[in-house]
């Protein structure tokens, strides 16, 4: 077989035996070659080899082995000149049918052959199972760095939407934290007041904790924008009815008007919204950081049920008991006479603004009500 046969020494192949009797003649295994711009192929066609002995210099290779070729079981070796200086790390893998061999070029380009002499050893062919020529390598190579650009561009945007991800979480679990802590001391200060001072506490609670609460309110704010920018997956409609509703029994119905922040109303509204936040907030935090405890989230779910119709009604109590102020004082009121020659009276306005409340009342019980059930009864399958 061609290959597989003695040769002469010259530039790319190894030493061959010399004439007449002596030695046992040196055998050489079939070489296949093929190349890419930055490396070389070498596959060697021997079987059953175990450690094969190779040499790499600047620009030589030196291949002995004891395997199995065309000559049966046997010591083979061949040695090869390269056209141009390669690396002398190379990557090697024995595996039982062959050896492959892949060498690193020093320069990137490609070469016209892959010795330095011009005659093509004997014992070397093209492998064409990973053969290509230069344009097709060229290809190949474009194709890959392109694939390594989109690559490092999917990986930069992943790394980018983690830290914005981790950013939004981070900044949500603050701002519930915050809530949450507020709340709290509101609670804690009430109930306190309450055990010290009994029903007198009843009617001083804006005093005391009126300042936390305007600040925790308008924080609330954020539950509006919240959605807007899509960092949470709220409906936009309930958090409106419930910030503006709020609102306006804080900073104008009770804020406004002094003589309405003695009433014990206040209290009532005021115990209502702290105790949902206190386990409302923290729902939120554990599922910034993708955690449940199944109990607090059927708090959650569940105590609004009494809780938000007692709250709409003490709210609406407290507009009640702020109506005959408002006619009193003409706040927020026009009066006439004036230059457009419009009047209009806030208390009329607070008495449309109670069928507003029921309204609003319905529409987020109804909205409680489905993220109840999506989340205490999550649908379970139908069985056939
Ligand atoms: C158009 C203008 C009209 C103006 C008319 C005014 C009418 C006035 C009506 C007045 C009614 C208000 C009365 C009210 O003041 C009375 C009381 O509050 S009494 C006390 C009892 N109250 C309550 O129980 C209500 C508490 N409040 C709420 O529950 C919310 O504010 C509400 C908007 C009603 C519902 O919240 P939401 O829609 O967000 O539902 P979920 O809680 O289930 O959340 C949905 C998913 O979003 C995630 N999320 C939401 N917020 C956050 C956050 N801050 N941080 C992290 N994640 C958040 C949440 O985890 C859910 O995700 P998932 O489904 O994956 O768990």
């Amino acid at each position: 077989m061609e290959g597989q046969q003695h040769h002469p020494p010259g530039p790319g192949l190894g030493p061959g035996p010399g004439p007449g009797p002596g030695p046992s003649p040196t055998l050489t295994p079939h070489v296949y070659w093929a190349q890419r711009h930055q490396e070389l192929y070498l596959r060697v066609d021997l079987s059953g080899v175990q450690k094969p002995d190779l040499n790499v210099t600047e620009n030589t290779l030196s291949f002995k082995a004891h395997g199995h070729g065309a000559k049966g079981a046997n010591a083979y070796e061949f040695h090869l000149t390269f056209l141009a200086p390669v690396n002398p790390e190379l990557q090697l893998k024995v595996t039982e049918r062959q050896v492959n061999i892949t060498v690193k070029k020093m320069e990137n380009r490609w070469w016209h052959r892959l010795t330095k002499q011009e005659k093509k050893p004997i014992f070397l062919a093209p492998d064409f199972d990973r053969w290509m020529d230069e344009s097709d390598a060229e290809m190949e190579l474009q194709a890959k760095e392109e694939e390594r650009e989109i690559n490092k561009m999917s990986l930069e945007s992943r790394v980018w939407k983690n830290s914005y991800v981790t950013m939004q979480k981070g900044y949500l679990f603050m701002y519930n934290l915050v809530q949450f802590l507020g709340f709290s001391w509101i609670f804690v200060n009430m109930t306190v007041r309450l055990f010290v001072f009994g029903r007198d506490s009843l009617f001083d609670t804006f005093h005391a904790v009126g300042d936390v609460m305007n600040v925790c309110q308008l924080f609330a704010i954020l539950e509006v924008i919240n959605p807007l920018l899509k960092l949470v997956k709220t409906e936009l409609v309930p958090a409106v009815i419930q910030v503006i509703g709020r609102n306006m029994i804080l900073f104008v119905v009770i804020g406004s008007q002094v003589e309405m922040q003695n009433k014990a109303a206040v209290f009532v509204v005021f115990y209502l919204w702290s105790i949902i936040e206190m386990f409302r907030y923290p729902y939120y935090m554990l599922s910034c950081i993708d955690t449940e405890w199944r109990l607090l989230t059927w708090i959650r779910y569940t105590i609004w049920i009494p809780l938000y119709p007692l709250g709409v009604i003490a709210e609406a109590v407290c507009v009640i008991q702020s109506l005959p102020y408002f006619d009193e004082t003409g706040r927020f009121s026009i009066l006439l006479p004036n230059p457009f020659n419009i009047s209009f009276s806030f208390s009329y306005f607070l008495r449309g603004y109670l069928i507003a409340m029921f309204l609003g009342l319905f529409i987020n019980f109804r909205h409680l009500y489905k993220q109840s059930n999506k989340r205490l009864h999550p649908k379970k399958r139908k069985l056939r």
